[in-house]
């Protein structure tokens, strides 16, 4: 392993000791900040996922507000406890756990929520705000990225960027996010419909690998000295995360993102940021 490691977990750390300060002067203020989170159904990563945020809210002094239904949910049930969080005032900023179950519309979903109160980045509002440079939430798992590459003085002005995946929380606005004046990378956006996959790969600075497919990033495609963040979620019959990065790449790259430990911690993170944030807007 040649590679430093781009440490998820310290970075993460760091960022909530910061917000735990940030948390206490709104106190002061008067100002409780609360994150709600919605879980519908039984699947245990997400719930495992909307545990550990309500662990870092604990951590930071954010309250918590959990709402669970199940799997069988209908689209209406579904939308009436997010009417619920919108009237809610002691929850100032909410998520709702993605995927949710087949059959649910999402983007409906996503659509009714009050966007003063989307904590995710991902209201169709807060993502239209990122487009026309307005201020407001990011979404999580992109700007964890930034944070993670800045923190460790990885540049990115400049650098070519490659982003393997278009989903919805990390591939589609994550050019959006290293695109902005501040960020000023050059990316190239790589899908299921890309060519020559491989190609792209051996331009990049940075890779960031979120497609979901294990180990698509192989060493031979990887630029000595760049930096590869690996997003992508699989799991082997033991239930072990099983990334979109070959283990071999830490051979050749400067900088990696470990999975588990790299980017997963600091999606939890720019969460909390999103809450603290929209409560000291609203604080003045
Ligand atoms: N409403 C949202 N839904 C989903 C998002 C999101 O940002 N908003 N992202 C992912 C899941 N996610 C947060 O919700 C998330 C994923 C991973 C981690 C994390 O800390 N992972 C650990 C490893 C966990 C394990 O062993 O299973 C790590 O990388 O170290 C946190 C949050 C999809 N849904």
């Amino acid at each position: 392993m040649t590679a430093q490691i781009l440490d998820g977990k310290a970075t993460a750390a760091a960022i909530k000791s910061e917000l735990a300060t940030r948390v206490e002067a709104l106190k002061a203020k008067g100002v409780q900040p609360g994150l709600g989170t919605l879980l519908v159904g039984d699947d245990p990563g997400s719930r495992w996922y909307v545990n550990g945020k309500h662990r870092d809210c604990a951590q930071v002094g954010i309250a918590s507000i959990q709402r669970e239904l199940p799997e069988t949910a209908t689209q209406e049930e579904i939308e009436a406890v997010v009417r619920e969080l919108n009237e809610d005032p002691a929850c100032t900023g909410y998520i709702v756990q993605l995927p949710l179950p087949k059959g649910i519309d999402a983007n409906r979903v996503l659509e009714l929520m009050d966007p003063a109160k989307d904590a995710d980045g991902l209201h169709p509002m807060s993502l239209g705000r990122l487009v026309l440079g307005i201020e407001g939430p990011l979404p999580c798992t992109p700007y964890g990225i930034v944070q993670l590459l800045r923190r460790h003085e990885v540049e990115i002005k400049g650098a070519h960027v490659v982003v393997v995946g278009r989903g919805i929380t990390i591939g589609r606005p994550m050019p959006l996010v290293l695109t902005r004046k501040s960020e000023n990378a050059t990316v190239t956006q790589c899908h299921t419909g890309t060519r020559d996959l491989s190609a792209h790969l051996k331009q990049a600075d940075i890779i960031v690998a979120a497609a979901g497919v294990p180990h698509i990033i192989k060493p031979e495609d990887i630029k000595p000295g760049a930096a590869v963040l690996d997003v992508g979620v699989s799991r082997d019959e033991a239930g072990k995360i099983v990334g979109d990065v070959h283990p071999g790449v830490a051979e050749v790259a400067g900088w990696v993102a470990p999975n588990p430990g790299g980017v997963g911690p600091m999606t939890r993170a720019q969460l909390l940021v999103n809450v603290v944030e929209a409560a000291e807007r609203a604080a003045g």
